[in-house]
């Protein structure tokens, strides 16, 4: 089921909390509304779902448009960060209970909730009440529910928001596969970088109700079209008069660089081109090794390489090297 959303603005009092966001989720794929707190995914996510007005522009789902459709009618799927689970429901019924109301018989009934069991693998625990679970099978068993009811589009708020940091890992990788084995279109909400960056096939980054960019994970962390996602996506270094250091870049005298910490080549010896720095800590981490470096003019530069490099280059306090961008950015300055 392809989504499109048309020039949508969502105004609360005074605040414009969504401005004019266009985008296209194409059917079947898992997108990722990514942004920092408060840029307006959770709203345009209820407005895609039905659950909030917009004050201007449409949502279309599959060619037709569907702005001022109902959320029954628009046949979403929506799981929530605090599980809504009903207490006084086994997981089995809990699962059913969308069948029950539209009167699946008992057979129907059994046969899809073993299946959606099987799917979030929680087959043995059908008979368990919710308070008898972890958060994370919780979780499970709400995708479970709203998958019961066969929705066209899956549309997720933060759905591992309230778990902790291991589970959450384990959810990501789990709402991965389980996308490719029931390839609904899902779309879902988190402010966790590395979580959308892992998940999802697309990603639209979001900022001040604004749609910043959109494309693959490495899309977005090998090309950011601003600074914004440049410093959200990934760690970045900004080195202002950069062409002090490094006079080949073809930038100008007060144009700031962004680099990320992998994208540096460091010598222990002089070079052309090279600019020399002071090593001002650096420490193994087992898989790469990480160092700060320090400009001639104190500004820093973290640097992370591949083990193999960091030993070689056997980086220690108040070592001097010589440092060079591999690729840089550069991004126009907001006046
Ligand atoms: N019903 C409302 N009334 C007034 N302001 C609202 C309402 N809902 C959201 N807002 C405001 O709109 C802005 C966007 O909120 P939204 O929940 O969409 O952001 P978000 O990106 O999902 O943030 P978070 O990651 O913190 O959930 C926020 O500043 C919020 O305070």
């Amino acid at each position: 089921m392809s989504i499109l959303v048309q020039d949508i603005t969502k105004q609360f009092g005074d605040f414009l909390a969504v401005d004019r966001v266009s985008l296209t989720v194409e059917s079947g794929s898992l997108v990722a509304l990514l942004g920092p707190s408060g840029s307006g995914k959770s709203t345009l996510l209820r407005i895609m779902a039905g659950l909030e007005k917009s004050d201007h522009g449409q949502i279309w789902i599959e060619n037709e448009d569907a702005t001022y459709r109902s959320v029954q009618e628009r046949q979403i799927g929506f799981v929530f960060q605090h599980y809504a689970l009903f207490k006084h429901l086994t997981v089995r019924n809990n699962i059913a209970f969308g069948l029950n109301i539209r009167k699946a018989s008992k057979s129907l009934v059994k046969q899809k909730v073993d299946e959606l069991l099987d799917l979030i693998q929680l087959r043995g625990l059908g008979d368990r009440y919710p308070s008898q679970l972890s958060g994370g099978q919780r979780q499970r068993v709400a995708l479970a529910r709203s998958l019961a009811a066969q929705p066209k589009t899956l549309l997720l708020d933060e759905p591992f928001g309230a778990l902790d940091a291991k589970v959450r890992k384990e959810l990501r990788t789990w709402l991965r596969q389980l996308h490719e084995q029931v390839h609904v279109t899902t779309i879902f909400v988190t402010h966790d970088q590395e979580e959308a960056m892992e998940v999802a096939d697309r990603v639209v980054i979001m900022n001040n109700g604004r749609v910043e960019q959109i494309g693959t994970p490495a899309e977005i962390y090998d090309n950011p079209t601003s600074e914004f996602v440049m410093r959200f996506i990934g760690e970045t270094n900004v080195i202002s008069g950069a062409r002090r250091h490094f006079p080949d870049l073809e930038i100008a005298d007060h144009h700031q660089v962004f680099l990320r910490p992998h994208d540096l080549a460091i010598r222990a010896e002089p070079e052309e081109t090279f600019a020399p720095a002071t090593v001002s800590y650096a420490f193994n981490l087992g898989r790469e090794g990480h160092a700060e470096l320090l400009l001639q003019d104190n500004q820093k530069i973290v640097v992370k390489l591949d083990r193999d490099r960091f030993d070689s280059l056997s980086l220690y306090p108040q070592k001097e090297v010589y440092v060079k961008p591999l690729k840089t950015k550069i991004f126009a300055e907001v006046a």
